[in-house]
């Protein structure tokens, strides 16, 4: 590890990384990367996750793609040194802020949209003229192995590099000085991450999970709104970091969710579930187990079918969901999804305040002066109104969590 980073340092202190030029052309070749290579990358993508070829090209390559041209339209514009306002003490003097590399960045991907989610880093790894080592998530091997090929076809090899590995790579790579680390994933490793960090004062970005609610308001048009959970829930499986993970709505609504959203999912995917090519399956036995052990003691509305040799887990909802029990504990990251009746928009702003700050937040009302009131009253990394996931879509967003 310790000589594949100080190859990577002296690649990035031959300062060849740092001319806009070098930049746009690195970029461009990560484009021809995705296109050239486009079907070996869904091929591996598929393999993963148990995903269709057009799930994985509309929710990943397609994300991918846009990053890197909103990059090379906004790069030369962005690494322009900018001037500052003056005083009377330097009003003859030039002041300016020069946008400058951080040096060797460490990107530790996740494995739930394993191209997206490594490559959207990378990308602006380059674009600020840095050096990189990604790590791939292990749990996505397919997509780890087609990292690890194609990239250095395309890029400088040794300012860019990837090593694969699980748990004792990440753990010896994290020993290793950087100038910033990049780590998508659970939030118990993220902290492992940062206390690895610390020891060199690195700064990090941790891109973490979460429990994101869904408010639903009695005014709003019910089968627009189920339509939308049930896609943003189900899509991948459930294992989408800003997956609806729960709905507060009054208890009079709860019938009508359950139906409306049971109606759309056999709509969405057939009557055999299990058949459907856009139904992905659950990553590991482990994360299998994690889930179904959520589903104890619940009172299943639909769904709850499961298959432990292919890790099928149908669509589920459960209803009256009691707020104190494990499936409300921890973010699900699985295709179930709770209903937790509260009495009014107070009641669930106090729900979402008295936990931790989700990592996204859905409301559905035709009443904007209460999607607004959500907006004020909570905190949370996103909000998107009358959908799910969208505003991650819009890279004219950031995108993250709260801190
Ligand atoms: N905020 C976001 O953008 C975002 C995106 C995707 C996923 N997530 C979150 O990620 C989580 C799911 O991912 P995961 O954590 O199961 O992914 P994972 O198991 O793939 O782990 C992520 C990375 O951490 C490394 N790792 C695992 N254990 C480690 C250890 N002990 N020491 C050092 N490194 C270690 C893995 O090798 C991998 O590269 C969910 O909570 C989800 O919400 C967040
Ligand atoms: C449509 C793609 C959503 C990706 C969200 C990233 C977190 O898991």
């Amino acid at each position: 590890m310790e000589l594949e980073v100080r190859r990577v340092r002296q690649a990035f202190l031959s300062g060849r990384s740092r001319p806009l030029r070098f930049r746009l052309q690195q970029l461009e070749a990560l484009r021809r990367m995705v296109q050239e290579r486009e079907k070996d990358i869904l091929t591996a993508i598929a393999a993963d996750l148990c995903k269709s070829e057009f799930n994985v090209y509309s929710q990943e390559v397609i994300t991918v793609l846009g990053e890197i041209d909103f990059m090379l339209e906004n790069l030369p514009e962005w690494v322009t040194a900018k001037p500052v306002k003056k005083n009377v003490l330097t009003m003859l003097d030039e002041a300016y802020i020069q946008p400058q590399p951080l040096g060797v960045v460490l990107i530790i991907g996740a494995w739930n949209y394993p191209f997206v989610l490594t490559i959207q880093p990378l990308i602006g790894a380059i674009a600020a003229g840095n050096a990189v080592i990604i790590k791939p998530s292990e749990l996505s091997e397919n997509t780890a192995k087609i990292l690890a090929k194609l990239l250095p076809q395309y890029l400088d090899q040794d300012l860019y590099i990837v090593i694969n590995g699980g748990v004792e790579e990440t753990t010896e790579l994290l020993k290793q000085r950087f100038d910033h680390i990049f780590y998508t994933g659970n939030t118990a490793v993220g902290k492992i991450v940062m206390e690895a960090a610390a020891k060199h004062l690195t700064p990090v970005t941790l891109e973490l999970g979460g429990k994101s609610p869904c408010y639903i308001d009695k005014d709003c048009d019910l089968d627009i709104v189920c339509r939308r959970i049930t896609w943003g829930k189900y899509m991948n499986c459930g294992q989408t970091c800003i997956a609806p993970d729960y709905i507060l709505c009054e208890a009079s609504l709860q019938n009508q969710i359950v139906w409306k959203i049971k109606e759309t999912v056999k709509e969405f995917y057939g009557e055999n579930i299990k058949e459907s090519p856009d139904y992905e399956r659950i990553i590991n036995l482990r994360h299998f187990k994690r889930i179904l052990s959520l589903l104890e003691g619940q009172k299943i509305a639909f769904g709850g079918e499961t298959d432990e040799a292919t890790r099928y887990i149908a669509p589920t909802v459960l209803t009256d969901v009691d707020p104190k029990t494990k499936v409300m504990q921890e973010e699900i990251f699985g295709p179930i999804l709770p209903i937790v009746p509260v009495k009014n928009v107070d009641e669930a702003i106090n729900f979402i305040n008295e936990r931790e700050k989700p990592l996204a937040l859905y409301v559905f009302s035709h009443n904007h002066k209460l999607i607004k009131r959500m907006i004020d009253e909570t905190s949370s990394g996103g909000v998107t109104g009358n959908d799910v996931i969208m505003h991650f879509t819009l890279n004219s967003f950031p995108f993250g969590g709260v801190g």
